[in-house]
């Protein structure tokens, strides 16, 4: 597969030479009577750097299709209601592999989510799965996905193109692109859907001009399309809420496109990862891959960050994250490893934890004795990679996160057996 570096580059890619219109977006006669459309993922009127949209070139109009009806496969997929959100602090086991055959859409569980898709918020979703999707398609007109796999590699094909993504990648389908997830086995990951303002890079301050995710090592498919005059089914989810219709082709028949709304990926062990080199415990944000703002400066809706491999070297410093106390709501997945708040078991690759707006969380007891007792030589945190996804509304939980059989009912015993402090008689 080939791709195109570079993050919110202006594209320009054929799979077909003579494609692609030069020098305007909709001619009379597109070549090969290929048509024009569209693709707006912010209004024409945002700011110029903010404003996202592609022009695509494609066989049929993606106008021909019936009515959408309400589509009855993924289960347990949803919208949080509000009516199981709890300030408890939470974990989960992964999720079990699906014993019948389940697709990447049917397979995408609901945890929790804020906001609602018409304005800001975000949706976090797990996925387990093993079957391919041929001849069906997802279409989220909610927002852009997020897509971080734990385990197995996913072969993406979306309407500007084909991206293969392993563990330790991620992948990110803008908001209403058609996609399907191809696999060859089981796979299990989890979604963050961004419903506000799309994911970018964070400002770097006085880091400077050069470090964390660095942009040139985002990838974008070329221009790529399938002509199969067959039935496609395609998966909607508008609102919250699941859709389906049929089309009498595929609708990966884009030949050519150009902007700067893309689908991309990224390998996360490109990130330059900054901390300390002197003391203390930075704040986890300089960790953040990608950044959904919000409209209160510097309050993201979503920051999405990750704790990668790392030397630990601060001297008389408490080396593991502090306790802490947070206006943002914290939910957190593991891609392979340990994570060092979690020392003490429990928190394990595929399973995730919530820690709610305000609600006290950070290492666990035989974490935190180890960081107490260690000698502070430099060391070098190793295979490992967690995440998190921060949002700045509390994170409401489904009845699956609730009920579904995974949640951990003894999480806050992980916290037990600290000893009191002795102050001076
Ligand atoms: O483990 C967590 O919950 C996330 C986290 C990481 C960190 O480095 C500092 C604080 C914090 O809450
Ligand atoms: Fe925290």
């Amino acid at each position: 597969m080939h791709y195109q570096t570079g993050f919110l580059n202006h594209f320009a890619t054929e799979a077909v030479e003579g494609a692609l219109p030069e020098g305007r977006n909709s001619p009379q006669r597109p070549a090969f009577g290929l048509y024009a459309e569209q693709f707006s993922t912010t209004a024409f009127t945002a700011p110029r750097v903010e404003n996202r949209r592609s022009w695509l070139y494609r066989m049929r109009p993606t106008t021909a299709h019936g009515a959408f009806r309400p589509y009855n496969g993924a289960r347990h997929l949803a919208a949080p209601d509000g009516s199981h959100t709890t300030p408890n602090r939470l974990r989960w086991d992964p999720l079990p592999m699906p014993e019948s055959t389940v697709d990447f859409v049917d397979g995408i569980v609901t945890f929790g989510g804020n906001g609602d898709p018409s304005t800001s918020g975000i949706g976090i979703h797990l996925y387990a799965a093993n079957a391919t999707m041929d001849t069906r398609a997802f279409q989220n007109s909610d927002g852009e996905m997020l897509i971080v796999p734990q385990e197995g590699d996913l072969r993406i094909v979306t309407e500007l193109g084909r991206m293969e993504i392993s563990p330790g990648h991620i992948a990110l389908i803008p908001a209403g692109m058609r996609f399907r997830v191809e696999i060859d086995g089981p796979v299990r990951g989890y979604v963050c859907e961004n419903f506000g303002a799309p994911f970018r890079l964070p400002d770097l301050g006085p880091i400077g001009a050069n470090g964390l995710a660095n942009p040139r090592d985002f990838q974008t498919p070329v221009a790529w399309f399938e002509d199969r005059d067959e039935d496609f089914e395609i998966v909607q989810k508008f609102n919250g809420k699941l859709w389906t219709t049929t089309i009498d082709h595929s609708p990966f028949d884009v030949v050519a496109w150009h902007g700067n709304s893309a689908p991309y990926r990224y390998d996360l062990a490109r990130f330059n990862t900054m901390n300390t080199v002197s003391f203390d415990h930075p704040d986890p944000s300089i960790f953040t891959v990608l950044t959904s703002p919000s409209d209160t400066p510097g309050t993201a809706n979503c920051d999405f960050v990750i704790f990668p491999p790392r030397w630990m070297v601060g001297e008389d410093t408490f080396r593991p994250p502090w306790f802490h106390r947070n206006v943002m709501s914290e939910f957190m997945g593991l891609i392979h490893g340990v994570y060092d708040a979690k020392e003490g078991g429990g928190f394990v690759p595929g399973g995730a934890s919530l820690h709610n707006q305000f609600n006290g969380h950070g290492p666990d007891a035989d974490s935190t004795r180890k960081a107490m007792e260690v000698d502070l030589k430099p060391t070098k945190i190793e295979d490992t990679l967690a995440f998190m996804f921060e949002s700045r509304a509390i994170i409401q939980t489904t009845d699956f996160a609730m009920n579904g059989g995974t949640l951990q009912p003894d999480y806050d015993a992980c916290w037990e057996g600290f000893e009191k402090a002795k102050l001076p008689k």
